[in-house]
């Protein structure tokens, strides 16, 4: 497999892989696939869960702003998200807050791994913030939507109501296929997904 970079985006070192892809359509577990196989990954995820977590640095500023959302264990997403998920000016307020500090923290990654041939940004956003226009290459993970729909109502405290609000927030799936570099599947058994990832690891190590 070979990937020639899209035109304007530098040749630079670290490489940048952005990784993305709509609810439960199986991000983390691609990631998690990635550093299998020896590539660095930004989680922006887990990122925003640390700074929202016990002792985490957002925890009094979210509190400042929608009081009663955070506890001993920190920010409490079962009180947070049904005030921001369906209501775009709480959201964006929510937004103003955590997405300056994962840009933070993806800057520190970005210097701690300058070294590197490749890394990979797992970013749920990826489109719909803009960060696309940053990476060299853009992986999205897909499924058919049903098979999506079957995991994510799996998830404790999902609802019909909830995922409806969240995929209205999200680019659609379709549109994220028409837009990748590189569609990772995922409705498929995890050893071809990650065979996949494999293949795509190695056309980025060692340019
Ligand atoms: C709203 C919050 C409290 C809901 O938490 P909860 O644990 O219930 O859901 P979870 O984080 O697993 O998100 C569920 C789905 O919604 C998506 N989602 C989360 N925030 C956003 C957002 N700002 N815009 C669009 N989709 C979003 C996620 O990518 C995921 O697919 C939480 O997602 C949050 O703090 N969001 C703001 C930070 C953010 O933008 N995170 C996503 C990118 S790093
Ligand atoms: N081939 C596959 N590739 C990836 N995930 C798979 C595959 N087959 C089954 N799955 C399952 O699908 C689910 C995908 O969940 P995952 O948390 O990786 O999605 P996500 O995109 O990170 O979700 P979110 O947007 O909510 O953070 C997991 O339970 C995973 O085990």
């Amino acid at each position: 497999m070979t990937h020639r970079p899209r035109p304007g985006s530098r040749l630079r070192r670290p490489f940048l892989i952005g990784l993305t892809g709509s609810i439960g359509m199986g991000k983390s577990t691609a990631a998690a696939m990635f550093e299998r196989e020896g590539v660095p990954v930004f989680d922006a995820d887990a990122e925003v869960h640390r700074l929202q977590g016990p002792g985490g640095a957002l925890v009094a500023t979210i509190e400042a702003r929608f009081p009663g959302t955070t506890g001993p264990k920190g920010v409490d997403r079962q009180k947070l998200g049904p005030l921001v998920l369906g209501n775009t000016h709480e959201l964006a307020a929510l937004e103003a807050i955590v997405h300056p500090a994962v840009a933070k923290a993806q800057r520190r990654f970005l210097m701690r791994h300058r070294a590197r041939d490749v890394v990979v940004l797992d970013i749920p956003l990826l489109f719909e913030k803009g960060g696309w226009r940053k990476v060299g290459a853009i992986a999205v993970v897909s499924a058919p939507a049903w098979m999506q729909r079957k995991r994510v109502m799996r998830r404790p405290g999902m609802t019909a109501a909830k995922l409806k609000a969240i995929r209205r927030l999200q680019v659609a799936d379709r549109v994220k296929r028409a837009r990748a570099d590189f569609i990772i599947e995922t409705g498929r058994p995890k050893s071809a997904t990650h065979r996949q990832i494999r293949a795509i690891a190695s056309c980025f190590r060692a340019r």
